[in-house]
């Protein structure tokens, strides 16, 4: 009976951590950089023409040209820069207007966002320093677990740092003036057609998916078109000068996001807020395994708030033999866990410690101790 061992993302060992002390670059000795941004070809053509619409900087109001907007980043094409502003930089996945960006203003409101092109630039964006933090998806109320973040975390050495809960109400937008009898197609991200399914049935037209809700608002304004309409935010609708056709189409009135808060560095834990911490790590084949494992939190009183499992991508099968049943191939499956609990408090020290005597060696992967931060 062992807990299995888990490439140690996320968790850095002494060692690591005094040099990564010693070695992280500071801002003094950083050169001074600006970050360019840089234009992909997305799933539907680039955007055309230059239309004018009202856009939105963290409450000013102002007008800009569309094609003057930030696009977003890709590390690949990355001068790595940083500039000496003291407003906090936040990456996340999608343009301006998107659910993403919302939920990063809400945790930061005076923060400078920072849009990237897939869900790795944003994590990259902070290990190159080209943010402060990242705001990322991993879990909707009504589709579910974000895979793709889940994954991410593993492969990326970031630690979560907060949480945001972002209530997502699902809009139908188009160009001012257009009638919602006049729409042939609906745009948006595949999450936001999905949950807003009964109301885009009764509307009965084709459905394309796209990047996320920014870019559908987007697409749809800067290409004029009269017979399209977006699934996209209300922010999304004043950032492109577009009409609200209709609200809350989401299937289920109350449709949330958990955004995670991702840092270079941990904070430190305490006990003065709700905190919670996530774990990831493997377990032998056996019966009732995971529940034994799981027991060391129950014993304590400790609440999970989430267990995920995903397959180890690395390493998908594990052969075991059995004397009454031969040699089987199982697949095998990393556990992440989310509990309520601080690392500064005895009972989830003594959790964790549990874990580690009774599975023998210490080896889970720790990605953080954050607070949420509405709880
Ligand atoms: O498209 C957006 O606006 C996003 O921020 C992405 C995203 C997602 O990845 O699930 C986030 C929140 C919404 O539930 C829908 C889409």
């Amino acid at each position: 009976m062992a807990l299995k061992c888990v490439a140690l993302l996320g968790w850095r060992s002494e060692y690591e951590y005094s040099w990564w002390n010693r070695n992280k670059p500071s801002k003094s000795n950083l050169a001074p950089v600006t970050i360019r941004w840089f234009s992909r070809q997305r799933s539907i053509n680039s955007v055309q023409g230059g239309k004018v619409a009202a856009t939105h900087n963290h409450g000013r109001k102002f007008h800009k040209d569309l094609t003057s907007l930030p696009k977003p980043l890709t590390v690949a094409d990355l001068s790595v820069t940083l500039d000496d502003s003291s407003k906090v930089r936040i990456s996340f996945k999608g343009m301006l207007g998107s659910y993403s960006e919302d939920a990063a203003l809400k945790a930061y409101p005076k923060c400078e966002t920072v849009p990237c092109d897939e869900f790795e630039d944003a994590f990259k964006a902070v290990e190159l320093w080209l943010a402060e933090k990242a705001v990322l998806p991993i879990e909707n109320s009504s589709g579910g677990s974000i895979h793709r973040n889940y994954d991410l975390l593993l492969r990326h050495r970031l630690h979560i740092v907060g949480e945001v809960q972002l209530p997502v109400n699902l809009c139908l937008l188009a160009l001012p003036g257009v009638r919602i009898e006049q729409l042939k197609r609906v745009l948006s991200h595949p999450q936001a057609l999905a949950v807003s399914d009964i109301f885009l049935c009764k509307l009965g037209v084709p459905r394309e998916n796209v990047d996320d809700t920014g870019f559908a608002a987007q697409y749809v304004a800067s290409n004029g078109l009269r017979d399209a309409a977006a699934v996209a935010s209300i922010r999304a609708a004043e950032v492109y000068g577009l009409n609200v056709l209709a609200e809350k189409i989401q299937d289920d009135s109350d449709n949330i996001t958990r955004f995670l808060v991702l840092a270079r560095d941990p904070i430190i834990p305490r006990t003065d807020k709700p905190f919670k911490t996530s774990i990831v790590f493997t377990l032998e084949e056996g019966p009732g395994i995971l529940f034994k494992a799981l027991a060391v939190f129950a014993l304590r009183d400790i609440n999970l708030t989430k267990i995920e499992s995903r397959p180890q991508r690395k390493r998908p099968l594990r052969v075991v033999d059995d004397s009454n049943t031969g040699a089987a191939r199982y697949f095998d499956y990393l556990f992440y866990i989310d509990f309520e609990a601080s690392m500064a408090e005895p009972r989830a020290q003594n959790a964790l410690g549990h874990l580690q005597v009774w599975f023998l060696v210490f080896n889970y992967a720790y990605f953080g101790c954050c607070y949420a931060i509405d709880f």
